[in-house]
């Protein structure tokens, strides 16, 4: 049997120790450049929670030019005490000048360099970015150690992929990265005990890429033909031929979106 790694009970044990904060002084703003399907999903998943413990959250529509005048007038709006810049960032826009621009103390996704430099140095008492937070907790809530095990994370951007190895090297897992440069995808997935995925490409991961031992980790968020929402994963064909995944709805995404609450609360 395929064990499916619900993030729901951890969300809701989450939830309940959050509504003990008072979110009076508290409001995210998120900083968006481009609609897409992904941002979208986020914007859903965070504002429900968001309602939930009552936080004041407002999105700024802005533009390449106003980019970097907008982040600064968050930044210096004493109200505003987190910011996100949703993700991808599109072309014409300095995506590092963005990242360094944006208030460290405000930084609740980790993208200012100093921010960074904490967490590449081992230290991890600041902000985490979300979604590699939520994949550790979720393993950490069902009780799945990483260490020396051999990980492999498909996906090396700096939100989820580069972060995610530095937490998984924190733990003394065996970590590999593979990209859009890999070559036989299914040589290194077959040989991995965890495979963290965040593709973008619905349901393109069957059981020929995984050994039976497989727990899949699935970050990514799509809309397949049907109109359904769906991982890189197709959990239909991997049913009882790996050991575990995280589900998509209801598995990273669910708690990512809570603990970018969490992070502007606390
Ligand atoms: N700077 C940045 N950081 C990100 O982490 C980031 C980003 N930009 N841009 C967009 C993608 C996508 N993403 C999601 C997070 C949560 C849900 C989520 O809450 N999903 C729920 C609910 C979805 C729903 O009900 O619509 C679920 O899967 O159960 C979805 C998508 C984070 N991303």
């Amino acid at each position: 049997m395929t064990k499916i790694l619900y993030s729901k009970p951890l969300y809701e044990e989450k939830l309940k120790n959050l509504k003990k904060y008072s979110t009076a002084n508290s409001k995210l703003a998120i900083l968006r450049l481009e609609k897409n399907f992904g941002n979208s999903a986020y914007l859903k998943g965070l504002t429900s929670t968001a309602n939930k413990v009552d936080l004041e959250v407002v999105v700024i529509d802005t533009t390449p030019e106003n980019a970097y005048s907008d982040l600064q007038k968050l930044n210096e709006d004493d109200s505003v005490t987190g910011i996100l810049i949703f993700r991808p960032i599109p072309d014409g826009v300095d995506e590092d000048e963005l990242d360094r621009l944006i208030s460290p103390e405000k930084d609740v996704d980790c993208m200012n360099p100093i921010n960074k430099a904490k967490l590449y140095s081992g230290d991890t008492s600041g902000f985490i970015p979300l979604a590699p937070k939520a994949s550790i907790e979720l393993l950490d809530y069902y009780g799945i150690d990483v260490e020396s095990k051999n990980c492999l994370i498909i996906n090396h951007s700096n939100v989820v992929g580069k972060p995610l190895a530095m937490l998984l090297l924190n733990r003394f897992a065996t970590v590999e990265i593979a990209h859009i440069k890999t070559k036989n995808l299914r040589e290194h997935s077959l040989r991995a005990d965890i495979i963290f995925t965040a593709v973008g490409e619905s349901e393109f991961l069957d059981s020929s890429y995984f050994s039976e031992d497989a727990i899949v980790i699935d970050i990514a968020i799509t809309r397949n033909e049907d109109g359904r929402f769906t991982g890189d994963l197709n959990s239909a064909d991997i049913q009882d031929k790996i050991k575990a995944y995280s589900p998509v709805p209801n598995g990273v995404g669910g708690l990512t979106n809570l603990l970018l609450i969490e992070s502007v609360i606390k």
